[in-house]
């Protein structure tokens, strides 16, 4: 599919003066169109920087390679001018922090309405048609378009930025955790204007989040990412009901609707990475191999694939654990 998002042995670290951070490991994962692709891990793993990278939207001092193939571009060769083409039209950004992403100054309505204009040349009574046609299908009342943001509250804030995000009807749709600092009821309000987005099927969405809750009820697949690499991908209901790796085990644990056991230890830094397994200095399984040598995904029979020597059946420690 031309318009699936194709990530192949992506790299990316930062310069600092401390070292080379490497936040993206050789990753590869495609991400098919239509459909909501989870990305879970603990703090630090990655997560955002895989998803700015998509939209070349890193900062000065990342160095990437690999490739993002979508409609047979590779992204990551695409000049500013291009790129720009395709940012905001084809695949938009949900932004993290609603409460700084809105302009303070300008109605909610009018912020929705020049998405459009500028994507698609629409003229402004048209862009206005379609803005409201857009916060109704969201499920939000007409009156908020006339509203300045500091009017609304968080939640109200993270519907509107998706508004925004679908004003032009992309393909794709990257949110950055959409649920952050909100309580149940209000993260549930966000839950619907996403999962209505994802019932018209036109807009896939790659959804990056700590909140397992949402992620189960959202996305089709998840990936598992963890100092760079992704240690888990399959279909969201066998990753967080039956996680394999001992590392997605642990952060399902972690859940305050699990048993809020907290995992053991913490992310290493990405300047020292360590050899081997990157996730062993905290893992309960570590076995000799894993001290040395760094694990494959594998394809476990459930159809899932972990990157953890236990599942590598080719050995005869192989378990299920
Ligand atoms: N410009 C930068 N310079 C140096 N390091 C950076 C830069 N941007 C990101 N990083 C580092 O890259 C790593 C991955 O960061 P990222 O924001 O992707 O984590 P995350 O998984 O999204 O975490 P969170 O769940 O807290 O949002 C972190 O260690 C972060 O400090
Ligand atoms: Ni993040």
């Amino acid at each position: 599919m031309k318009e699936n998002i194709k990530i192949e042995s992506l790299n990316i670290y930062f310069k600092t003066k401390a070292g080379n951070v490497k936040a993206v490991d050789n990753v590869s994962l495609e991400l098919e169109k239509g459909k909501v692709i989870g990305l879970i891990g603990e703090t630090g793993s990655g997560k955002s920087v895989l998803g700015l990278s998509i939209l070349r939207l890193l900062a000065g001092n990342a160095v990437v390679s690999g490739s993002i193939i979508y409609k047979d571009i590779d992204i990551l060769n695409l000049n500013k001018t291009n790129i720009v083409g395709i940012r905001g039209k084809e695949i938009a950004l949900v932004p993290q922090n609603p409460g700084t992403a809105l302009n303070p100054i300008i109605k909610v309505g009018k912020q929705i309405a020049e998405g459009i204009i500028l994507h698609e040349k629409a003229k402004r009574k048209e862009a206005k048609t379609k803005t409201l046609a857009i916060i109704k299908r969201l499920m939000m009342d007409s009156s908020i378009s006339k509203a300045y943001p500091f009017e609304l509250s968080g939640g109200m804030k993270q519907r509107v930025l998706a508004a925004i995000g679908i004003s032009s009807d992309p393909t794709w749709l990257i949110a950055d955790e959409p649920t952050k600092g909100l309580d149940a009821i209000v993260r549930n309000q966000v839950y619907k204007t996403f999962n209505k987005i994802k019932k018209r099927k036109d807009t896939g969405i790659l959804l990056i989040t700590h909140d397992l809750i949402l992620a189960e009820k959202l996305c089709d697949k998840i990936a598992v990412m963890y100092a760079g690499d992704i240690l888990e991908f399959g279909l969201s209901k066998e990753v967080l009901e039956n996680p394999k790796h001992p590392y997605t085990k642990g952060l399902v644990n972690s859940q305050p609707h699990m048993n809020l056991k907290p995992m053991k230890g913490l992310s290493p830094s990405l300047i020292n990475l360590p050899k081997g397994c990157k996730f062993h200095p905290r893992c309960g399984y570590a076995m000799k191999k894993c001290f040395l040598e760094k694990p494959l995904l594998y394809k476990t029979p459930s159809g899932s694939k972990v990157r953890c020597f236990l599942f590598d059946k080719t050995r005869k420690y192989y378990k299920d654990i």
